[in-house]
């Protein structure tokens, strides 16, 4: 299965984007890392700015954005240009970054520094799937925007040099890609995953610019097998800090936010307690608000978060 079903030289076109998402919670509950991986940065105002005014190569806005969780805390999210893109389908380096997909492990090796307060971050993620799934969900009536959740099981090897940081645990792995900026056609969404001893439920809600919603609800075994199942009831959670909510779904109609690890005026991130597939879980929780990421306001205070480098 070497660079496939996701492999890393498949074209994105002009305005599009397409994303790699890791994301792991230590085993202990002391750390998490999220790593994405962007060719279109979708969240940077650089490429927002660039995509109003109309055509443009998304590899003119690269970026390896990294988060750790826990102490210490790190944010790196540099956007960078085509000339720090250098991608085959095994391969993807973005800037002194890059990852590599072995036939068995992804391989991410970190060399980033922090926004606003520059610290390096440096060190290697291995990402161990369980089993790939090569199943792909479309996440908009036009088939603008895909899913994949490539590998919803997998480990988690974490070994960085700055900060000095060792620890493993259960992660997961997708690619998102889509030939239109998100704004474009979403007005919010929510996703969350949450490991079980024998599935991995995913949920997926989206509502729509055109005002239909979809509601993906995924039990992901380990072998890779992807069934769907009847989405839960809604469940809101505590709103976040910029007054966001936390919408999620939820047998018994209702979850709870525990840790908020990422907290945007438009987006937030949050490890959850909830009920799926019959079991109480520790969930990796979002949600995004397309609308406020639209906002002018907004975009004064992205650039102290994410920087443009043009080297
Ligand atoms: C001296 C001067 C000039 C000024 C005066 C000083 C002064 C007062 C300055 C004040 C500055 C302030 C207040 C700045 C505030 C800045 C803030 C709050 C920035 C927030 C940035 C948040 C970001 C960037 C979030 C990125 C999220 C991201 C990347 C999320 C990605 C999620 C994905 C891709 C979905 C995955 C989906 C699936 C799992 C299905 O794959």
């Amino acid at each position: 299965m070497t660079g496939r079903p996701w492999a890393f030289d498949r074209p994105v076109p002009s305005r599009g984007y397409r994303w790699w998402y890791l994301d792991a919670l230590s085993a202990d509950g002391a750390h998490g890392i999220t790593i994405i991986a962007f060719i279109g940065t979708v969240f940077s105002p650089w490429y927002a700015w660039a995509h109003r005014r109309g055509a443009v190569d998304p590899a003119e806005h690269c970026c390896l954005n990294v988060a750790l969780y826990g102490r210490p805390r790190r944010w790196a999210m540099t956007d960078r240009r085509a000339s720090a893109l250098h991608r085959d389908p095994a391969n993807l380096a973005i800037g002194p970054s890059r990852l590599n997909w072995d036939g068995e492990a992804l391989t991410v090796t970190i060399e980033e520094v922090t926004a606003p307060l520059p610290r390096r971050v440096s060190g290697t993620v291995r990402l161990l799937p369980e089993a790939l799934s090569d199943r792909a969900f479309t996440l908009d009536a036009a088939g603008r925007h895909r899913w994949q959740p490539i590998a919803a099981r997998a480990r988690v090897e974490v070994a960085l040099t700055h900060p000095a940081l060792r620890w493993s645990g259960p992660a997961y792995f997708d690619t998102n890609d889509g030939i239109a900026p998100l704004e474009e056609d979403f007005a919010t969404w929510d996703w969350c995953r949450a490991p079980m001893p024998e599935a991995t439920a995913v949920l997926y809600n989206a509502r729509r610019a055109d005002g239909s919603a979809q509601s993906l609800a995924l039990r992901v075994r380990g072998d890779g097998r992807i069934e769907e199942f009847e989405p839960p009831p809604p469940a809101e959670m505590a709103p976040t800090l910029w007054r966001l909510p936390r919408p999620t779904r939820a047998e018994g109609g209702t979850a709870r936010a525990v840790r908020t690890l990422v907290d945007a005026p438009f987006y937030s991130r949050s490890e959850i307690r909830t009920r799926l597939l019959g079991q109480e879980a520790t969930a990796v929780h979002e949600y995004l608000d397309l609308r406020r990421f639209r906002s002018p306001a907004l975009y004064a205070m992205l650039p102290f978060r994410v920087p443009r480098t043009l080297r």
